[in-house]
């Protein structure tokens, strides 16, 4: 009877148990090498022959082991930050085994940007797990229908991605350390090679298309260093800086918007815009340089103020001069946005303006503190008052080393009990 159900050509379970065992063995074994291959490859290799290794031992095995991430250009119509940092990132990771760079500068932008090109890998290696990225552009055709004309034309456009290939153990690891690591280091270095803006109002006649701001590169050269400061002010105005950008939960948990204001004052010529320029570059942060003269209404600066960027210093030079600064006992009876007031300026920077931006600095400069409404001084509006006045004994040697590049001379007590005098 047994043998009458019995399939001389089919394997016994046991049979197949155990060549499955094998197999499971043998591709344990071949995994294991792999690997082995590619931390010895690293160690060993030169990068462009461990990239042909890799890429071709990866090949055979890409469908088992293998996890490949597709990171697209665009997300819908927005931007995808994942593809933007990538870019960024990869373009500190570039080899001599790379073939093909790309390089691109923006108008006016100092440094030039490399990257790698379509169908090049880079390797990278994060917490011991290898990974190969690759950029790919897809071209394709699509046909442009002309109803008017009843006309059809084809149309080319690229699809950029780029391809992040990893082992699929680590795919949580990836997903929570790496990518987030690969976007925090993209966004430290578009900090480190940021350009500091002025923008200003240029040609502003009340019309909002396009943007009320104009904007050109910051070449301002002025930093704490070659500012004829007190020292001690110098500092404390630095540190206070620092420590400003670094409060983000503090404002957060006290349930104030994250602005600081200064408000510069002194004769003219003193440093006041210079001290400006240094903030600026200290901080990489923007200037927006708002002429006051040049609006009409308080809607008309409520609209300016609104498109003004995080992370910058909004500046307002010569307060006295370019605002009616009486005109808060008058508020009352001036038809409110028809006129520019600096009520109306402090109760919206105060207000709307700062709750809706991050890391914001308001900057007054006035040549006559005296002359200020008092509302403008109050505390909490403006948080420093720094006084930039005439040179001083410490401001001299500054001035005498950046100049002159002398440290130090016979003169220079002489001078120093001058300036003592005089002051
Ligand atoms: N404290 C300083 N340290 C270094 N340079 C200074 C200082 N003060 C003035 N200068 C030099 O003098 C020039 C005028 O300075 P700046 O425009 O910064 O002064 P200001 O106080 O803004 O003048 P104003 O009140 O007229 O706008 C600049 O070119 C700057 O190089």
């Amino acid at each position: 009877m047994s043998n009458m159900f019995a399939m001389p050509n089919v394997p016994s379970t046991t049979s197949v148990l155990s060549t499955y065992t094998a197999f499971a063995a043998s591709a344990m074994l071949v995994k294991t090498m792999l690997n082995e291959v590619q931390a010895m490859t690293s160690q060993l290799i030169p990068q462009k022959l461990q990239q042909k290794i890799l890429s071709s031992l990866g090949g055979l095995f890409r469908n088992s082991c293998q996890l490949t991430l597709i990171i697209e250009e665009y997300n819908g119509f927005s931007i995808n930050e994942i593809y933007q940092a990538s870019e960024v990132y990869l373009s500190t990771r570039i080899t001599p085994s790379i073939d093909q760079l790309k390089v691109s500068k923006a108008h006016r932008e100092k440094n030039l940007f490399v990257t790698i090109n379509k169908g090049q890998k880079i390797m990278d290696v994060f917490e011991g797990i290898h990974l190969v990225w690759e950029f790919v552009c897809k071209e394709t055709q699509n046909t442009v229908v002309d109803y008017e004309n009843y006309s059809e034309s084809t149309e080319k456009s690229e699809h950029r991605s780029v391809v992040l290939s990893f082992d699929k153990r680590y795919q949580e690891k990836v997903l929570k350390t790496y990518l987030p690591y690969v976007l925090e280091r993209s966004k430290a270095i578009k900090e480190e090679n940021k350009v500091v803006k002025l923008h200003s109002l240029g040609t502003f006649n009340g019309d909002f298309s396009g943007g009320p701001w104009g904007s050109i590169n910051l070449d301002h050269p002025s930093t704490f260093d070659t500012l004829a400061m007190d020292p001690i002010l110098k500092q404390e105005l630095m540190d206070d800086l620092d420590r400003f950008v670094k409060r983000r939960d503090f404002y957060k948990r006290i349930g104030k918007p994250w602005k600081r204001g200064y408000l510069l004052y002194g004769p003219p010529g003193t440093g006041k815009s210079s001290l400006i320029a240094a903030m600026a570059n200290h901080l990489k942060f923007d200037i927006y340089d708002l002429e006051l003269t040049s609006l009409r209404s308080n809607s008309d600066l409520r609209r300016l103020l609104t498109s003004t960027a995080n992370r910058s210093i909004l500046v307002i030079e010569d307060i006295d001069c370019s605002i009616e600064l009486q005109d808060r006992q008058y508020a009352g009876h001036n038809n409110g946005d028809s006129q520019l007031t600096l009520s109306g300026l402090l109760n919206f920077i105060d207000g709307l303006w700062s709750s809706c931006g991050d890391e914001r600095i308001i900057v007054f400069t006035t040549n006559h503190k005296d002359k200020l409404d008092p509302a403008l001084l109050r505390p909490g509006r403006m948080d420093m008052h720094i006084h930039m006045s005439y040179c001083t004994a410490s401001g001299f040697k500054i001035l005498a080393s950046n100049y002159l590049k002398i440290k130090s001379h016979c003169l220079f007590t002489v001078i120093e009990r001058l300036i003592r005098k005089w002051k």
